[in-house]
């Protein structure tokens, strides 16, 4: 017999699993807001972070009359439940003054929650993982750099990905760089 559970569910005492959130800027100073989104998510009991990317200068997806973004992935251990985890992302997009007026138009900073470990949900208020993630460059390109052995839960290896994606989008800024 196999007893399915769900750890975001269980209360207590819950596994470390791998987050892997996406942050992007393109209204203001991008590194500022993004370096101070990386430092609300270090200074978030019960995540650690592993690994962040280098900066990416990428071209808009979606909604392509807006300014060029900055990028990063952020890799990190949580203990953390996945809603908590939306919770704290959206609370640091409201720290650095996101404004929604268009919805995928500009912002000072969006960070969205790509995956948690191979947690599958979806509800209105969180889609793990990110429905859209292996499609974006912007998301897999700077994901690679910072975990080479990546993959994402449905979609398999991440470097797999970014081979079938058009990345000349998506340029690593070398002069750029988060502490
Ligand atoms: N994995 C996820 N990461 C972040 N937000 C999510 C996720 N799944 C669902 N959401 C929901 O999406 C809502 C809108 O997010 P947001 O305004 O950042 O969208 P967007 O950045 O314009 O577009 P996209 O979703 O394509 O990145 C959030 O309020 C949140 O509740
Ligand atoms: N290059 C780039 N394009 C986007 C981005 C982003 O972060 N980078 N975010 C979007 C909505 O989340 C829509 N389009």
């Amino acid at each position: 017999m196999t007893i399915d559970f769900d750890v975001d569910t269980l209360s207590g005492m819950v596994p470390l699993r791998q987050a892997v959130f996406s942050l992007g800027s393109n209204l203001g100073d991008r590194m500022e807001y993004l370096q101070g989104a990386v430092d609300a998510l270090r200074a978030t009991p019960g995540l650690t972070i592993s690994s962040i990317s280098g900066v990416y200068e990428t071209k808009p997806v979606g909604l392509l009359d807006q300014p060029d973004f900055l990028n990063v992935v952020v890799v990190a251990d949580s203990t953390l439940a996945s809603m908590v985890m939306l919770e704290r992302a959206l609370a640091i997009e409201e720290v650095f003054n996101r404004v929604r007026e268009v919805p995928g138009g500009p912002r000072t900073v969006d960070v969205d929650v790509i995956c948690v470990g191979e947690r599958r949900i979806n509800t209105e208020a969180l889609t793990l993982p990110h429905p859209r993630a292996h499609l974006r460059a912007f998301v897999l390109v700077p994901w690679l750099e910072a975990d080479p052995a990546a993959s994402l839960v449905g979609h398999g290896p991440v470097a797999e990905l970014v081979r079938n994606t058009d990345t000349s989008g998506v340029v690593r800024r070398t002069d750029l760089r988060i502490e």
